[in-house]
Parts: C-alpha cells; structure tokens; sequence
C-alpha cells in the first residue's frame, strides 16, 4: 500500500512536514543534517513502531517537544485511502492508530506497510550478529506467511520461560522434558517457515544480484540451529544435560542463520565493501520482489545512495527498483549522484530538503 500523502510532526528537526509522494520514485535532495533521513526514519516509524538509527525513542522525538507523530494516507486499490498514525511519547508511550480505531499493535501497521531500507548500515546484515540475518529472515516470512507470527510468538514464549528455569539453576532433565514439549512443536513450526521463505527466495536473490553484477558469484546457505540431521525434537532431548550446565538453550531455532558465502569463502571475508553493498542490495530488492509477486507492495527507503557505489552500480540499482513498479524514497546530497535517467512513464518527484524544511524543487515542478 504506498503513501499517498504523509504528515509528520516532531521527529527530530522536521517540525511539520506535510507532502505528497509520487506514488513511484521519491528524490529527497539536501545538505548533511537538512533532515533528509529523518524523513525515512519517520516511515520507518510508521511500519515498525521503532527507528532505524537508535533503539531510544527520546533520540527522535524534537528536543523539547512531549511527542512525535507520522500521520499517512495509504493506498488502496479498491476504496478511499486507509489513514494511519503513529504517535510516540517522551515517556515511552507508544499509540497506533489505523482508520481512526486504536489499533491492538505496531504489528498490525507492519501488515500494511511493508517497509524495506537500503542505507549504509545495512552492512550489518552480512557483517553483525546472526540475529541481523534472522530479522532479515524473520521480516520475510512474518509478511510470507500469515501463520508466522503466532508460532514464533508462542515458541519465544517457552523459550524464555526454560531459560528462565535453567538460569535459576534447580531443574533436572526429566522435569525439563515436561516444558520442551510446547517449545519443540512451535520451534519445528517457526524452523519450517524459515526454511520454505529462503528456499522461495535464493532464486529471487540470484536473478537481482546477477542484474546488479552479473560476475559476482554468491550463494545462500540456511542454518536451522543445530544439526540438519536431526529432528529440534533429538536435539533438545540429547542437548538438555548440558543446557543444564551451561544455565540457557544452547541448540535450536533461536541460532539460526543465513550464510552468505562467496566462491572463495563467505562473502563477508572476500568481497570488497562496494560488492557487499550489492549483496546487501539484491538481498532486500528480492525480499521486495518476492511480496510483490504476492500482489502485496511495499515501500522502498533508499539513504545515501551514492556511499560505497561507482556511478555504473548506482544506476543499475536505480533501474532495478525503478523496475519493481513500488514506492521508493531516495535521499542524497547532490544531484549529480541520483541523476539516473529514469523512464518517462515513471513518475519521479524531486524534493529539496533545507533545514527540516521539504518543498518540492524546481525539476519536481517541471516533471509534475
Ligand atoms: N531530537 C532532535 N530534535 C531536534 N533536532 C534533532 C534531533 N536529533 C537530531 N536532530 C537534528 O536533526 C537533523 C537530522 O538530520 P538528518 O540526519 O535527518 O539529516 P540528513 O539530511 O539525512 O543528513 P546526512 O546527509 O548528514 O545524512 C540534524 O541537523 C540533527 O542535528
């Protein structure tokens, strides 16, 4: 469901920022600290219930201001557009609303708004923890997926419960077995998701980074949590005397990871940071790609483009999300790093951003 028009109050410098998206390509130009990625950020807001530059919501909210609120129009096909808020107070509190109702949960503006960002810190997914690439799955298969999310709910629930147990220290193998049955059902189910979304994705992924270079040779390797060769069931059973000594689970769904690795090893170690920016790239294009074969369109935050990208790989990024027919928001600091020749059917909207300030700029004008 792209934007149709977007409304934000408080988020960092951007006092009152109210504009209306080119449903296709958004260019957002402006100097460094304008606001250009506050502007992302607030999207992001809008689908995660949390942003993506700190885990501390007072960091965004304006300095002396008691909240913040990201207000949008979404899109429907059939229908007026479906109005969305979010409103996050200085003491934590947090408010969603979706058609004027106050909804249950920010999970349910995650349905409405699939949200992916490309920015320079998507480094992390190949080169921070393995919990970066199991949000990165999770992410996938939470909008892949309907039954997902109870499941990986439930499982995280026994998860912590036994770790709690096993923390305390005072519990025995066979009392233990008592508690496995709940998280070893739910934890098979959320293991199964993970594996049908990568195995329905690795081909996604292939055909995107072949577009985006196609001499770069990379593959995807799913590792469930422990030993493909047995059941979660034979895991956790032959795993419970040392879960007991080491005081947590140490084997199951919640070590799962995706490797990537290059011909001559994992990507990671091999390739230069200009060629893991691409992997990164292809990573999230086909994660968009895939919703949208699904019929579910989603939203595009591109944040400083040029970093780490010759001319030659930022255009055929350009082209391939311009390609996927979904709303994209890019920003940058010069013209002359987004001037991507973009086709004349594609409505293109180029925006200046001056001090939290955003007007639509003259090429904008002209274009519209
Ligand atoms: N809580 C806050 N309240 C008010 N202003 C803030 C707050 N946090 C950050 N700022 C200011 O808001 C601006 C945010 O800029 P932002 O990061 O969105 O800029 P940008 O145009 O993306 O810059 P760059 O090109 O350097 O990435 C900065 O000038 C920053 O000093």
């Amino acid at each position: 469901m792209p934007l149709v028009c977007l409304d934000i109050s408080h988020v960092r410098n951007l006092s009152s920022v109210r504009f209306e998206p080119s449903p296709q390509v958004n260019v957002i130009i402006g100097e460094n600290g304008s606001g250009k990625t506050s502007v992302l950020e607030a999207i992001h807001l809008l689908s995660f219930g949390r942003s993506f530059r700190s885990h501390k919501h007072k960091t965004y909210i304006q300095h002396e201001t008691e909240h913040c609120l990201v207000f949008a129009q979404l899109h429907q096909d059939q229908g007026n557009p479906v109005p969305v808020g979010l409103q996050r107070h200085r003491d934590g509190q947090i408010e969603v609303r979706i058609q004027g109702q106050r909804a249950q949960s920010v999970v349910e503006l995650a349905e409405r708004l699939p949200v992916q960002l490309i920015n320079p810190d998507a480094f992390r997914l190949l080169e921070g923890s393995p919990s970066v690439r199991r949000q990165f799955i999770d992410w996938g298969v939470f909008h892949f997926d309907s039954e997902f999310i109870r499941a990986w709910r439930g499982w995280q629930k026994a998860l912590k419960q036994r770790n709690t147990l096993l923390r305390r220290g005072k519990i025995s193998a066979s009392l233990l077995a008592a508690f496995d049955q709940e998280l070893i059902r739910l934890g098979e189910q959320v293991n199964t998701s993970r594996k049908a979304y990568v195995e329905r994705l690795t081909p996604y992924f292939l055909k995107v980074l072949s577009l985006l270079n196609e001499d770069l040779k990379v593959s995807l390797q799913f590792f469930q949590g422990w030993d493909s060769q047995k059941s979660l069931e034979a895991a956790v059973v032959a795993g419970r005397e040392r879960d007991i000594e080491l005081g947590y689970t140490h084997t199951g769904p919640q070590r799962a990871d995706l490797r990537v690795k290059a011909e001559t090893g994992d990507a990671l170690d091999t390739l230069s940071r200009g060629q893991q920016k691409l992997v990164v790239s292809a990573l999230k294009i086909a994660q968009g790609q895939l919703l949208i074969d699904m019929g579910r369109p989603l939203v595009f935050l591109v944040d400083d483009l040029p970093a780490e990208l010759d001319a030659n790989h930022r255009q055929k990024l350009c082209r391939l999300l311009e390609s996927l027919e979904s709303q994209i928001f890019i920003t940058s600091v010069g013209p002359d790093t987004t001037d991507f020749a973009w086709a004349d059917t594609t409505d293109v909207r180029h925006f200046s951003m001056n001090n939290g300030e955003l007007s639509l700029s003259s090429k904008g004008l002209q274009e519209s």
